[in-house]
């Protein structure tokens, strides 16, 4: 079972200080959302109040066009998976697995049968007679997840819930959620402040920035097609040159370049990908602009060039051992397919 969750209007604040200011969202009958954004911006209030843990002062939630607002939080028909595992100690892993079953009157033996269905899709079949505590962090959390969809939920809600695992276990357990969500489809809100990790995990990312969505799209738009310069400097954009549209193209002090599809007149702010501009060197026909290099970063085996140009200080990748020196004069790149103008309001 699976059901569109849809967020409206939801608004909270604490002590005066207003978190969420008016929250729109929707995930799709199984599809996975994930809400992405820096620490202390309201993720998990969004998530709390999904879940019925808090109660919004404004809007409301439904789950397949289900009204959510006032039922407690176990007739929702929400699971609630944190970064903490929280399962009961003094029960078997099955036990532990089997418990919403229980709660919701199943039997003993056929919470149990059930309960061993929900831990072979997890992996841990074999594992049914251990205690938690002789379970690594990631396989209580595998447990966690166990336990979360024999709840069969409408709704999974996800807040963190690899963070606190390391690389090598978070990356499984990457791939047991994208299994679980082939075999199972579970509607998933997913709480991250990992780029990476919302990018691997889920259908769309939707932004929280100063207590609104500032947007909901494909990671890959997020990226090149930033609907504000707030959305392109969180996704670590790092390219800005101000300037203004004019007759299709873009004019700053970098001259005159073409955009790819059309954009309002007026001040903008080109945007491009560093991971996309190209390093050349100095008076190669192809630069797009000219400047000496200020810095270089290492970031893993690629290397951040920043250049400093006559629009300021712009950057770009470079392969493993093709970084230049400090202080070389080189051309960068802008692909002209790459371009995307964030428009300004008008001074004054
Ligand atoms: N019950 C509460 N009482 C008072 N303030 C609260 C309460 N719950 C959350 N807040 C405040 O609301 C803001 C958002 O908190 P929340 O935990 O939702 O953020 P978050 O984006 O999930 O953060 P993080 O990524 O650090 O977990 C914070 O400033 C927090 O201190």
């Amino acid at each position: 079972m699976s059901a569109e969750l849809r967020v409206e209007g939801l608004r909270r604040g604490f002590g005066g200080a207003v978190v969420l200011d008016g929250i729109d969202l929707t995930v799709p009958a199984g599809g996975c959302v994930a809400l992405l954004g820096p620490s202390g911006t309201g993720k998990s209030t969004v998530l709390r109040l999904v879940a019925g843990l808090d109660t919004p002062d404004a809007g409301r939630v439904t789950a397949g066009g289900r009204d959510l607002s006032g039922l407690a939080p176990e007739r929702r028909g929400t699971a609630l998976v944190g970064q903490r595992p929280r399962l009961f100690p003094h029960l078997s892993v099955l036990d532990n697995v089997a418990f919403p079953l229980a709660v919701a009157g199943r039997r003993r033996g056929a919470a149990r049968a059930e309960a061993a269905g929900h831990l072979d899709l997890v992996g841990l079949g074999d594992l049914a007679r251990r205690r938690p505590a002789t379970l690594s962090g990631g396989q209580e959390q595998r447990v966690a997840l166990a336990r979360a969809l024999a709840a069969n939920p409408a709704v999974l809600l996800l807040d963190e819930p690899f963070s606190a695992l390391d690389p090598g276990v978070r990356a499984e357990m990457h791939r047991l959620l994208a299994d679980l969500r082939s075999a199972v489809s579970p509607t998933v809100l997913l709480v991250t402040h990992d780029r990476q990790e919302a990018a691997a995990l889920a259908d769309t990312v939707a932004v929280l920035l100063d207590g609104r969505i500032a947007q909901h799209d494909a990671v890959e738009a997020l990226h090149t097609r930033p609907a504000s310069l707030a959305v392109h400097r969180f996704l670590g954009g790092l390219v800005e040159v101000p300037g203004r549209v004019e007759d299709g193209a873009h004019v700053s002090a970098l001259g005159r370049l073409v955009l790819p599809c059309p954009a309002p007149a007026g001040p903008g702010v080109l945007v491009v990908r560093q991971e996309a501009v190209g390093l050349v060197t100095a008076g190669d026909p192809a630069a797009d602009a000219t400047g000496a290099v200020g810095r270089v970063a290492p970031r893993g085996a690629r290397s951040l060039v920043e250049v400093t140009t006559a629009a300021g200080t712009l950057a770009a990748e470079a392969g493993p051992g093709l970084a230049p020196p400090v202080g070389a004069t080189v051309g960068l790149v802008l692909p002209v397919a790459q371009r995307w103008v964030v428009a300004q309001p008008a001074a004054g």
